[in-house]
């Protein structure tokens, strides 16, 4: 049931207090204690009547330098530092309450709890995957299953993710929530959990990027289960450190943010051991899942006898306690998904063994649904998605370098089944994130792939040219030094390097396009350009008479 928000500013204030962030709420008035806040928000654009908007300090500007919107949209106090009540003062004197504490940030998630009536066990109940790649995979994976085993409860599901925030069980059915965020502010999930309800959302997938634990956008949220994927670079322009990346990562694993862990530690043993690290440091009941069925790394959970299956595989998953066996399998390819698949299928066997959620389903239901209804059977948009199969022609996200080689392993052996056929790459790379993996992303891929073609991703603010250059510099010194045969080229726009890339395909070949997915632009400056590499894929196989899965316009 759906409770009305809303909170008075002097009670939200106490709750504040009683949590330890010492507001303070001026004026010291009668009215100001009893102004009712219904909402929140952090962006002064998304203000409503009865708002409290969240006024934060950041690196390009103080929330309250824009307290004029925030008033004419309805707000009805404001929640700021010092720095902000001061500019709130001078642009408005004293025409609403203001709360002030010290940290915004770290105020703002309990202060959005309290108006939208978020708990530890309040519905949905929360299912958080965080990790450097595989969340969206497996946040899909864990809406098919929760979807399958609520439906025919008359419950529905959501997602929160870098494609989408939807209530709703598949992507055709569901409703969307518009979001420019793979983690959105804390307010704005506060108001989300809120909305779910509204719409008989029971259980919610959501991915939790580093940047959104950094920023404490999960501040005042409470997760059933997290799970975690794996550790690899990727974001170090924000964090600086794989130990600070570790460090943020590892937050949502502490008791009093989560109930269950579920850790994958398959790099147990290895130079680079977060989740053994973290299977170790977490708090709370963790359980830990072992994915690679060849290596000697042991766990709660182990997957077992993978086999190909489709494009995809089977596997087992094995309880190492109770020697339990449960048989599923996935429809999309490579090794990686079959990590995916496991932590969404132990993710949801554990949390339904949580005492303090009302029971939403039992665990036998979970096993049946694993065993008989096939819920890793999906489509994940722009993941491993494939466009067309002679040549085998494939769209996927993958744009980090750990993403790269997993990738690209995955479709080698279908090259081969095609008969002994090419690869052939292209790639680009985001201007203004992570520069420092731009060079082992081109040596990866002409070490990889026979055939690379190096164009644009998002350029952002920076010269795509340069961007490229980055990515050749790494690419040629592994040709020169590893006195490889590798097929390179530098081709720019995307669609050019795409058209190039099927003009080079025979039919036993197969063409992987990387770094984009389900991305429907590139970003120059702030200029939006059209490009989706699904379209431009089928385009150009149609063009040279080669049939494709996808409708080419
Ligand atoms: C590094 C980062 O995450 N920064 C986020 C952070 O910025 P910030 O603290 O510096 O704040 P700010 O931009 O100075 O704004 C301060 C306040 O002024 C307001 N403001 C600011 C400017 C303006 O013109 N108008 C305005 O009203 C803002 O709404 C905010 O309330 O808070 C801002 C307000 O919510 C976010 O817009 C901003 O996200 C930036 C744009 C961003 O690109 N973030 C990306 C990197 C991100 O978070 N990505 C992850 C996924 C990463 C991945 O896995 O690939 C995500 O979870 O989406
Ligand atoms: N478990 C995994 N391990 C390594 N690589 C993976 C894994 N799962 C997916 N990938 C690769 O990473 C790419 C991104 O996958 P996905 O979108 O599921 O991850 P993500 O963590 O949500 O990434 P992002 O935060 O960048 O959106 C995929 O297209 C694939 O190439």
């Amino acid at each position: 049931m759906v409770t009305e928000t809303g909170i008075t500013a002097g009670d939200l204030t106490e709750q504040l207090r009683a949590a330890g962030h010492e507001p303070l709420l001026t004026p010291v008035t009668e009215s100001a204690h009893r102004t009712l806040l219904t909402g929140a928000a952090m962006n002064p654009q998304a203000v409503n009547t009865g708002d409290l908007f969240v006024a934060v300090k950041g690196a390009r500007a103080h929330g309250a330098q824009f307290i004029d919107t925030a008033l004419e949209r309805g707000a009805s106090a404001v929640l700021t530092d010092a720095e902000g009540v001061s500019l709130i003062r001078e642009s408005v004197d004293y025409r609403l309450p203001i709360i002030e504490v010290e940290h915004v940030r770290a105020a703002a998630g309990p202060a959005a709890a309290a108006i939208y009536g978020t708990t530890a066990t309040s519905e949905p109940a929360l299912y958080g995957v965080t990790g450097t790649n595989g969340k969206t995979t497996t946040t899909y994976f864990l809406r098919s299953l929760l979807s399958l085993l609520l439906e025919p409860k008359g419950k529905s599901t959501g997602l929160i993710g870098t494609i989408e925030i939807a209530a709703g069980s598949t992507p055709e059915t569901s409703e969307r929530i518009a979001s420019d965020m793979t983690t959105p502010e804390a307010v704005q999930l506060h108001a989300l959990m809120h909305q779910f309800r509204s719409k008989n959302v029971a259980a919610a997938a959501m991915e939790v990027s580093s940047h959104a634990i950094s920023y404490q956008r999960i501040s005042g949220l409470h997760y059933d289960v997290a799970g975690f994927t794996n550790l690899t670079q990727d974001h170090l322009d924000l964090h600086g450190t794989m130990e600070e990346y570790y460090a943020a990562k590892a937050e949502l694993f502490t008791r009093s943010r989560t109930r269950t862990s579920v850790i994958i530690v398959d790099d147990a043993g290895t130079d680079s051991s977060w989740g053994h690290r973290l299977a170790g440091e977490a708090t709370g009941r963790v359980i830990t899942l072992a994915t690679n069925p060849g290596s000697a790394v042991r766990a709660d959970w182990e997957v077992r006898d993978v086999q190909p299956e489709g494009l995809g595989s089977a596997f087992t998953l094995r309880s190492r306690r109770t020697g339990e066996e449960i048989r599923t399998s996935t429809a999309l390819p490579g090794d990686f998904n079959v990590s995916n698949a496991a932590l969404a299928a132990i993710m949801v066997l554990e949390g339904a063994a949580d005492p303090q959620r009302p029971q939403q389903f039992t665990r036998d239901e979970v096993v049946h649904v694993l065993q008989q209804r096939r819920p890793f059977h999906i489509n994940v948009p722009g993941r491993m998605q494939v466009i067309g199969t002679r040549p085998a022609a494939i769209v996927d996200f993958a744009h980090n370098p750990d993403a790269m080689i997993r990738t690209l392993e995955a479709v080698r052996p279908a090259a081969r089944e095609n008969g002994a056929g090419k690869l052939i790459l292209v790639i680009g790379a985001a201007g203004e994130r992570d520069r420092t993996k731009r060079p082992t992303m081109g040596a990866i891929a002409v070490r990889m792939a026979d055939h690379v073609i190096i164009s644009d991703d998002d350029p952002h603010g920076e010269d795509p040219a340069q961007i490229r250059a980055d990515l050749l510099e790494g690419a040629q010194e592994a040709i020169s030094t590893g006195g490889l045969s590798t097929t390179l080229q530098e081709i720019s726009p995307r669609a050019k390097a795409i058209t190039a890339a099927v003009a080079a395909a025979s039919e036993h070949d197969t063409v992987l396009l990387a770094g984009r997915g389900h991305e429907d632009h590139q970003d120059f400056a702030g200029s939006k350009h059209s490009i989706d590499d699904r379209i431009e894929l089928a385009r150009a196989l149609k063009d040279r008479g080669f049939e494709t899965l996808l409708e080419a316009p």
